[in-house]
Order: structure tokens, then C-alpha cells, then sequence
């Protein structure tokens, strides 16, 4: 994608200039992340950026995750802990990267949650539907799928 400079900025991107060094540099105001290159519009309407949480429990499709190897929680426990850290993010007690990146089950968590662009083709049919419906900055409700409960950030 050509990174056409006078197009508009992605919506949650905003242009910055670093104090130390004058350059330009872009900031995504809503997963806090910058970056030196200027963000992409989405590849096309249909794709949308997000970020998630994953509670995976003992039915989940691979009971197994970077931060426990073999996962016995019961689908009721995974979702009360989903709960209780959504209820966290939405209080500001704490920020949805930093959450992601210590408790979700999917690898993701090691990028904050972050997914990428992806269209509705692309992600098991139960979250793309939940997050296509989200505008940009809107957290979900908890959502299922066969890999556990998520909650969804929508970003670009
Ligand atoms: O499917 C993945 N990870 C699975 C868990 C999982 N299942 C999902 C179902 C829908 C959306 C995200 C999901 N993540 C795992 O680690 O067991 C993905 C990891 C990553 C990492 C970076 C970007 C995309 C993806 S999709």
C-alpha cells in the first residue's frame, strides 16, 4: 500500500513531532503505539484492525497457551475472569495493552493483543462478526468462540 502523504490519517492515528529529534513520527491513540512510517488506511473498507483478549478454558479448541501449558479452567471461571478484566480496562484501572499482553491465552499477547488488518473471511466467523460491528475505539462484550471468550478492541 503506497503511503500516500496527503491522504487523511486513519482514524485513533494523530502526526506528532519528536522533541528530541524534530522528526515526524505517529502515534495510534488508541493502543498507544508509535511508529516512524505513516499508518496505512485499511486495505480496503472491508478490513478492520483489533485487538483482543483470549480466555481459553479446558473445551477450548487448543487448551494450551503461552502462559499455561495445559489449561483446566471451566468455561464459567474463563468467563468471569474475562469479566472481571474488562471491568478493569473500563474502569481505567488499567489499559487494554498492558492486560492483553499479561493475560491473554493467544499469542497475540505478546503484541498487545494486536491482530493486524484482517477482513471477515479471515478470523473464526463468531469474532469477525462481533468485531465488524464495532466503530474504531469500541471495546465488546465478551464474545465465543471454539478458541475460548474474548473481548475485542476495534482500532483502525
Ligand atoms: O489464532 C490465533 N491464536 C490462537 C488463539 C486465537 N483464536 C482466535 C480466534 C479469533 C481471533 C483471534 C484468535 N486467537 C492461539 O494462540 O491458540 C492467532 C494469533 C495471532 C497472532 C498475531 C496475529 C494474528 C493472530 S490469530
Amino acid at each position: 500500500m503506497s503511503n500516500d502523504n496527503d491522504a487523511p490519517l486513519p482514524e485513533g492515528w494523530e502526526m506528532r513531532t519528536s522533541r528530541s529529534t524534530g522528526m515526524t513520527y505517529f502515534l495510534n491513540m488508541y493502543t498507544k503505539k508509535s511508529q516512524w512510517e505513516r499508518p496505512d488506511a485499511p486495505a480496503d473498507p472491508g478490513d478492520v484492525r483489533c485487538s483482543h483478549i483470549l480466555v481459553k478454558h479446558a473445551e477450548s479448541r487448543r487448551p494450551s497457551s503461552w502462559r499455561e501449558e495445559n489449561i483446566t479452567r471451566t468455561k464459567v471461571e474463563a468467563l468471569d475472569l474475562l469479566k472481571s478484566y474488562r471491568k478493569q480496562i473500563v474502569s481505567n484501572d488499567a489499559s487494554f495493552t498492558d492486560m492483553a499482553t499479561k493475560y491473554s491465552d493467544c499469542s497475540s499477547a505478546k503484541r498487545g493483543g494486536d491482530l493486524g488488518m484482517f477482513s471477515r473471511s479471515q478470523m473464526q466467523q463468531a469474532f469477525a462478526e462481533e468485531a465488524f460491528k464495532l466503530k474504531v475505539g469500541q471495546l465488546s462484550k465478551p464474545v465465543e468462540t471454539e478458541s475460548g471468550y474474548h473481548i475485542i478492541l476495534r482500532t483502525v
